[in-house]
């Protein structure tokens, strides 16, 4: 926490960097060379590192490909040269306490990650082992960006829907030690709204501008706090396959989009 707020002092952004390198749509000089994926990613992070409060890369574009190992280099890139940058695992995992253990290693021992999505759906025992580390955080699926996440998100309970009560119990009994985050779509403007009210200050990770579309005004509008900061607003393809202007390669065309997301999103804080 200490970390992203620092970030975000200074860097004066909310932008989330997310790295999802789809082999198809990298450089072609990236898809020969075996090395290609870590490459591509270093040279999106020195790119867009100042104008950044925080790198995400997803886990599954790595593990597809078997370059798990890429990834280590990467994150270890990010933490030994931005060092004041935090990093998430985007893995959202989600298991019993036993193996959730050997997810929490997996990304904060194997990944040296600040932080770690992971879902809330198998309760309490299955989010301690994170909380154990206690000084990294733990980022709790909340209200996601996509349609169907309305399917069980969006189930009234006690006569509210679901994901309020995952705020309510992030905030209330999860976030003892103040680690906890939450992550809610900035597709869904008016339910980043509700969700802040219920959790104050705390950190949303707010996925869904750019290549999903999400309106930025109203994402800042609804989901900063009350300093103005609050969350984490990630674009990944928009950034990372921003198309080249003349005279542009693929990393100055990835900081010129992340500089008009980051100038966009300050616009309305
Ligand atoms: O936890 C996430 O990061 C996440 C949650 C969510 O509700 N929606 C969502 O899109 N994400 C992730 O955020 C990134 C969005 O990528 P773009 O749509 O390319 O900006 C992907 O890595 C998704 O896996």
């Amino acid at each position: 926490m200490n970390k992203l707020n620092a970030a975000w002092a200074a860097n004066n952004s909310l932008l989330c960097v997310g790295l999802d390198p789809d082999m198809a749509r990298l450089p072609a000089q990236f898809q020969q060379d075996p090395n290609g994926i870590y490459q591509f990613c270093t040279a999106i992070i020195d790119a867009t590192a100042d104008l950044a409060c925080a790198f995400k890369p997803q886990i599954a574009y790595f593990a597809a490909l078997g370059a798990e190992r890429q990834l280590e280099d990467i994150c270890a890139y990010a933490r030994e040269k931005y060092p004041h940058i935090p990093l998430i695992l985007d893995s959202k995992r989600g298991d019993i306490g036993a193996t959730a253990k050997q997810y929490a290693r997996e990304a904060y021992d194997r990944y040296g990650a600040d932080a770690v999505t992971v879902s809330p759906y198998m309760g309490s025992d299955s989010v301690e082992p994170y909380m154990e580390w206690t000084d990294r955080g733990v980022i709790v699926l909340c209200r996601t960006s996509n349609p169907g996440g309305s399917d069980l998100q969006f189930l009234q309970v006690d006569g509210k829907p679901l994901y309020q009560h995952v705020a309510r119990l992030v905030a209330e009994k999860w976030n003892a030690n103040g680690q906890c985050a939450l992550v809610v779509g900035a597709t869904y403007p008016e339910e980043l709204a509700q969700v802040r009210a219920i959790v104050g200050d705390m950190p949303l990770l707010v996925p869904g501008v750019g290549a999903q579309g999400g309106d930025i005004e109203a994402t800042v509008k609804s989901g900063r706090s009350k300093a103005g900061t609050g969350m984490m607003i990630n674009s990944s393809r928009a950034i990372l396959y921003a198309t080249p202007q003349a005279g542009e390669d693929f990393a100055a065309a990835a900081r010129r989009v992340a500089l008009e997301t980051r100038d966009a999103i300050n616009q309305h804080r």
